[in-house]
C-alpha cells in the first residue's frame, strides 16, 4: 500500500546536521557486477542501501548456476541493474528470463541488445520488441570483438558492455558513435575496472579492453553525491545551514559531486574538512553560465531545477533529453509539479527555461512522485518554503536513498504519514 508523506519545517535556524549518506547505487552496482565476473577475486565494501542495490546483490546471490531451467530475474525499477544484467547474464551459462516494473518495460534496450547479439549472444523479446521482458540463453560464442553503438541514449548500455568485457574470449573494442552523454559514469566504470586491475585504452571514441584477470582487490564505495544533492537544495533555500556529511569525497568518481560547482550559484559553498564534506550557506555567485548543461550528470536535474524555481530564477538548461526514460518522463513529471508553485519549464529547441514570473507558494501543496524517487527528494526541501507537503508515495526513496525522510528528521523537518 503506498502511502503519503506529510512534510513540513519546525523553522529552527540555524540548521547544524551530521548526515551519514549511503553508499553510491551506481558505485555498488557496477561493484556487484565486476565481484560476480571475478572468480572471487574482488571483494565490495561500503555497498549502498539502495533498493536498486539489494536487488541487484540479491538476484547475484540467488542465481543458479546447475540449472537447465528457465531462471525469471526481476529488477522491479532498476535501470542499472536491468541494463547490467542484461550483459552480465549473456555470458552466464543458463537461461534467463529478465524482466521489471511496468516502467522498466517501456525503458528502450535496443541498442544494448544489440550490441550484444553483435558480440554471438542470444536475446530475444518476450513482448514488445526493443525492450524487456528478454528471453537470454546466457554463455554465448563470441564472433567478434568489434561493435559500435549510439552514445546519446544511455551511458547505462556502455558500462554494461564495459564490465563485461574481460571475461570476453575475444575482448571488445567499442567505438561510440556521435555524442556521448552522462560520459562520468563511462569514466566510473573503467575507473572501477582499473581498480580490479583491468586496463584499457580509449583514443577518440574507441574504448578497448583485452581478455584479461581481474586481480585480487577490493572495491570501497563512496557515499552517493546524488543523494548529497538534496542536502545542497535544503541549503540553499535555508536563510542559515551547516551540514556535515562525512566521508563524502571531494575528488569522487562519481560525475554528481559536479554539484559542489553548480550550487554556488544558489548560494551554497562546499568545504573540505577532516571527516569529508560541509556545506553552508552563502551568498550566491553572481558568476553564472548562461545556460547550464546537464548532460553530464541527468540526475541531478531536478534538485537544481526544483531548487532554482524554489528561488526565482529564469536559468536555462540543456542536456535534459535522456530525463525522459527514467523512472518516468522527468521533463513532463517536473513540468506538471512545479506548475503547483507557478513555474513553467519551457522547451524550445532542446533549451529549457525556468520561468518564474508567478512563482508562489502557497499554504499547502500535493506533489505526485510518479514512481521516481528523485522527485521526491527533490521537492521535499520546498517544505522550507510552503507551510505543508503531502509527498505522493514516500517510500519511492527506497530505489536510492532509504534513510532520506529520516534523515531529513535530523535537520529540522517534521515527517508525518
Ligand atoms: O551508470 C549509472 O550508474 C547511471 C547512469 C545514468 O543513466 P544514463 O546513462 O542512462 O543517463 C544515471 O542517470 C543513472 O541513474 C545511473
Ligand atoms: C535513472 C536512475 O536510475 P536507473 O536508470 O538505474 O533506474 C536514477 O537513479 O535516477
Amino acid at each position: 500500500m503506498k502511502k503519503n508523506a506529510f512534510v513540513s519545517f519546525s523553522g529552527k535556524s540555524p540548521v547544524n546536521a551530521t548526515i551519514y549518506l549511503t553508499g553510491s547505487k551506481s558505485e555498488s552496482n557496477r561493484a556487484l557486477v565486476i565481484a560476480a565476473l571475478s572468480n572471487g577475486l574482488v571483494e565490495v565494501k561500503n555497498l549502498s542501501d539502495a533498493a536498486d542495490t539489494v536487488t541487484l546483490n540479491g538476484i547475484l546471490q540467488k542465481l543458479d548456476k546447475n540449472t537447465t531451467s528457465v531462471q525469471t530475474v526481476d529488477v522491479g525499477h532498476a535501470g542499472t541493474a536491468m541494463r547490467f544484467l542484461t550483459a552480465f547474464l549473456s555470458t552466464t551459462p543458463g537461461r534467463f528470463l529478465l524482466t521489471g516494473s511496468k516502467r522498466m518495460k517501456e525503458r528502450p534496450i535496443k541498442l544494448l541488445v544489440e550490441a550484444l547479439t553483435t558480440l554471438g549472444a542470444s536475446i530475444n523479446y518476450t513482448e514488445e520488441e526493443g525492450y524487456p521482458p528478454l528471453e537470454i540463453n546466457g554463455g554465448f560464442t563470441q564472433k567478434t570483438a568489434s561493435i559500435s553503438i549510439k552514445g546519446d541514449v544511455s551511458s547505462q548500455y556502455l558500462s554494461a558492455l564495459l564490465i563485461i568485457a574481460p571475461v570476453l574470449e575475444l575482448g571488445l573494442t567499442l567505438t561510440i558513435e556521435g555524442y556521448l552523454t552522462s560520459r562520468p559514469y563511462v569514466e566510473m566504470t573503467l575507473k572501477m575496472l582499473e581498480e580490479t586491475g583491468i586496463t584499457h585504452s580509449w583514443n577518440d571514441n574507441i574504448i578497448q579492453i583485452n581478455k584479461q584477470d581481474h586481480k585480487s582487490s577490493t572495491l570501497v564505495v563512496e557515499p552517493d553525491w546524488s543523494a548529497a544533492s538534496y542536502w545542497y537544495s535544503i541549503v540553499a533555500l535555508l536563510d542559515d545551514a551547516t551540514i556535515a556529511l562525512p566521508h563524502l569525497k571531494h575528488a569522487s568518481l562519481q560525475g554528481d559531486s559536479r554539484i559542489q560547482s553548480i550550487m554556488t550559484i544558489l548560494g551554497v559553498s562546499t568545504s573540505r574538512t577532516a571527516e569529508g564534506i560541509s556545506l553552508k550557506k552563502v551568498l550566491p555567485s553572481s558568476d553564472i553560465d548562461d545556460i547550464l548543461d546537464l548532460q553530464d550528470c541527468p540526475d541531478l536535474a531536478q534538485t537544481i531545477i526544483v531548487c532554482a524555481a524554489a528561488k526565482g530564477l529564469h536559468l536555462k538548461f540543456t542536456g535534459l533529453e535522456t530525463l525522459k526514460i527514467k523512472e518516468t518522463n522527468r521533463v513532463k513529471a517536473l513540468q506538471n509539479e512545479l506548475a503547483k508553485i507557478g513555474v513553467e519549464l519551457v522547451e524550445d529547441n532542446l533549451i529549457y527555461t525556468l520561468v518564474c514570473d508567478n512563482l508562489h507558494f502557497p499554504e499547502k501543496v500535493v506533489f505526485k512522485t510518479y514512481d521516481d524517487h528523485r522527485m521526491a527528494m527533490a521537492f521535499a526541501p520546498l517544505s522550507i518554503l510552503i507551510k505543508e507537503i503531502e509527498m505522493e508515495d514516500m517510500d519511492v526513496v527506497e530505489k536510492s536513498y532509504p534513510d532520506f525522510w529520516s534523515d531529513l528528521e535530523k535537520a529540522g523537518f517534521i515527517i508525518k504519514s
